[in-house]
């Protein structure tokens, strides 16, 4: 099977809690596709009774296609898929029991924002202080905070008044069209199997086996969820690298990992993916966090090319070189494909796309605006969401008058009105009351037309044959056409191909109706989508987790912007060594050629001086290759930023006793604080006879 022996022993531990730590490039994702084939292969386990959860969709394709080249077709199933669509899947079957319709809605994050944005308006919310994202944050924490508690009270059909404030505004727009984020997937799955004993019963025995991918990077709730579904047959197998948590910031919880106890535990640390160079470079970075668990990775690899540090007089002189390093090993028969670049932050790609554009050198920016995420997706896909629902009152807003149908803001605001007093959705109330001389026009009657003849298409047509009749009918490929936006018109073209991928990958279970087409675009990236092979590769090191490139450039490697104070300063030691796996992430992304590249010059920011990042000097002197002139004294200066960072932290982090306070000296014996003198950094105390100024070390607080 082409596996050494832990990744064996890994392989064949198919009972009860398994975990295994596995290194960068130590073939984990081999591991978990050799594993769903042993147990279907040699065990016997039906693929529907196996649960495999990765972390993007893009991975769950991925395992999908390793898997099928290891067992029978009809093993690889819909069950290898990430925690939302999981969830999605689970809801389309078991939503109806808290009153929800099976086809309701998931809104990702720009959805989210239009609701956010509504409910604000209507709260007075001014939108320049708090904007729709800060918004729907504080709705997520509101959420999170007691998840089951907020179905009760706020989502459940049945639910009953709060005074409304935004949040709860909110929340009712979100009930009114049935519509649920990322986050209520997974709460109300969990609700269901914590308040249905049935489907609990029914869910538990049918998943006897469990794997999940990436698990560092798993909330508590996906860990509730975890072990909810395991609860019967215990067998949940995680796989993880704790150096590789990078999604602390967003609620992950890596420690949950950490301590996790297992029956068996494997380390996977042999890395077949790098050269020993870029395997040291990587061991010696993360060597500087504290909070690990060790384990050094190793390679029988030979070294290619030493790793290069690359220091530029400028971040145009940086990209410069990135560009024609790349038309050079194209010349010399590489593939643009095998190129990656990397960087923390997306405003960093915008001068290497100018050099690469000026060497025609073909690239992809993953995620700059994701597939449907953009203008045209959205519209049409909005189409289709009222063709399969009338409850969809944001999709009902973005299409109404695109193309244009002389239904301004005044109607849509006289439409709003009417829906509320009458508690129904837009596209019900325009459909009562189209006799209505503010309505009645031949427009919006032929919209009505249209949206019903769609509908009776559904089902007949599939969703692709659908969408392209729209597009025709609607006037909307009319629309863009005469936009100039080329752009438009490939990606609508790509959409269209996207629905055909999705219908060919359903024809064996007749599941490729408007609906599941619909739920599942919603979980979808733009990272999901490109068929990048010919391209140069640019995205953020976040979005290149799990990936590997040939030749990768780590660019922008500046202090201040990767490790990104921001961060520092935002969650301390804590950010810091997230920053640190983030660098150790993009390091081991490279299989032959590395560059760490950064230039001098001045930080947008605050117009400073850029210096070196502080982890290009935790690699030991020598072990890279300095291209450029690097001048001693820019180290120095790296050295200087850090410590003034540091500072700034340690005096933010000590904030001084209160006056008050009661202490003890060796001496003076008890005393109660009167002051603080903050450049001296001494306490005013007074002691029974006298007041004394002193120094807090001296000093024990009672
Ligand atoms: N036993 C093996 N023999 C040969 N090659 C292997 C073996 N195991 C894994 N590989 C190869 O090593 C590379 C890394 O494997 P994989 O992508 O599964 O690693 P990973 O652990 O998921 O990495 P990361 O966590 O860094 O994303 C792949 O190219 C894979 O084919």
């Amino acid at each position: 099977m082409n596996l050494n022996t832990r990744q064996q022993q890994a392989v064949e531990a198919t009972e009860g809690r398994v975990r295994v730590i596995a290194g960068a490039g130590s073939g984990k994702t081999r591991v978990l596709a050799h594993r769903y084939a042993f147990l279907a292969n040699e065990v016997g386990i039906s693929p529907g009774n196996i649960l495999c959860l990765t972390f993007t969709n893009k991975a769950a394709q991925e395992m999908k296609r390793r898997i099928s080249t290891m067992v029978d077709r009809g093993s690889v199933n819909d069950f290898i898929c990430t925690i939302h669509s999981f969830c999605a899947k689970f809801l389309r079957k078991e939503i109806y029991r808290i009153g929800y319709p099976r086809n309701f809605t998931i809104i990702d994050e720009e959805d989210g924002k239009a609701l956010a944005r509504q409910a604000m308006q209507e709260f007075g919310i001014d939108r320049r202080k708090t904007t729709a994202e800060r918004f729907l944050k504080s709705v997520a924490a509101y959420k999170g905070y007691e998840p089951m508690q907020y179905i009760q009270k706020h989502l459940l059909p049945c639910s009953s008044s709060e005074a409304p404030d935004a949040t709860v505004r909110y929340l009712r727009l979100q009930l009114k069209q049935f519509a649920l984020d990322y986050d209520d997937l997974l709460y109300f799955t969990l609700y269901i199997l914590q308040h249905f004993d049935d489907a609990r019963k029914y869910w538990t025995e049918k998943i006897n086996y469990v794997m999940v991918d990436e698990v560092q990077d798993c909330t508590g709730d996906d860990w509730k969820l975890l072990h909810a579904i395991t609860e019967n047959h215990g067998n949940l197998f995680v796989v993880g690298d704790p150096d590789q948590a990078i999604y602390e910031w967003r609620g992950a919880n890596p420690k949950i990992f950490v301590d996790f106890k297992a029956h068996t535990d494997i380390i996977l640390n042999e890395n077949y993916r790098s050269t020993p160079d870029i395997l040291e470079v990587a061991n010696h970075i993360i060597e500087h966090n504290h909070n690990r668990v060790k384990k050094e990775l190793f390679t029988v690899k030979l070294n290619e090319r030493q790793v290069v540090h690359l220091h530029a007089k400028s971040d145009k002189e940086e990209a410069a070189f990135i560009a024609s390093r790349i038309d050079d090993a194209v010349k010399e028969g590489m593939g643009y494909g095998d190129f990656a670049i990397l960087y923390r932050s997306s405003f960093l790609s915008r001068q290497i796309e100018q050099s690469l554009l000026k060497l025609h050198i073909p690239y992809s920016v993953w995620g700059g605006v994701r597939f449907f995420e953009r203008k045209e997706i959205k519209d049409v896909l909005s189409y289709l969401r009222i063709v399969a629902t009338d409850n969809d009152d944001l999709s009902f807003r973005r299409i109404i008058n695109l193309p244009a149908r002389k239904f301004g803001d005044a109607s849509l605001k006289a439409l709003s009105a009417i829906a509320e007093e009458e508690d129904t959705s837009l596209m019900t109330a325009l459909r009562n009351h189209i006799d209505d001389k503010r309505f009645s026009k031949p427009t919006l009657r032929n919209f009505l037309k249209l949206i019903d003849d769609a509908r009776a298409r559904v089902g007949i047509m599939p969703v692709s044959e659908l969408t392209d009749w729209i597009l025709k009918e609607s006037g909307l490929g009319d629309l863009y056409r005469t936009d100039e936006e080329e752009e438009r018109l490939e990606n609508l073209t790509e959409l269209i191909n996207s629905m055909k991928e999705f219908e060919e990958g359903r024809i064996d279970e007749g599941d490729a109706d408007l609906t599941s087409y619909l739920q599942e675009i919603a979980l979808y990236t733009n990272a999901d989508r490109s068929n990048d092979s010919e391209r140069v590769r640019m995205m953020t090191i976040h979005q290149s987790k799990g990936l590997e490139f040939p030749e990768v450039f780590v660019i922008g490697l500046t202090e201040g912007i990767f490790p990104n104070h921001r961060a520092i300063r935002e969650r301390r030691q804590d950010g810091e060594e997230e920053e640190r796996r983030l660098m150790y992430v993009a390091v081991t992304r490279a299989e032959r050629m590395l560059w760490l590249c950064e230039s001098e010059g001045y930080m947008n920011e605050n117009g400073a001086l850029k210096f070196p990042s502080r982890f290009l000097s935790e690699v030991p002197e020598g072990m890279l290759r300095v291209e450029g002139k690097l001048d001693p004294v820019l180290k120095a200066g790296t050295a200087g930023l850090v410590s003034m960072l540091n500072q700034e932290l340690c005096e933010d982090g000590e904030k001084p006793w209160d006056n008050g306070t009661r202490v003890s000296h060796k001496i003076f014996g008890e005393g109660v604080i009167e002051g603080y003198d903050a450049s001296a950094k001494s306490y005013k105390v007074r002691f029974n006879a006298s007041t004394r100024n002193l120094l807090p070390h001296v000093l024990t607080r009672l």
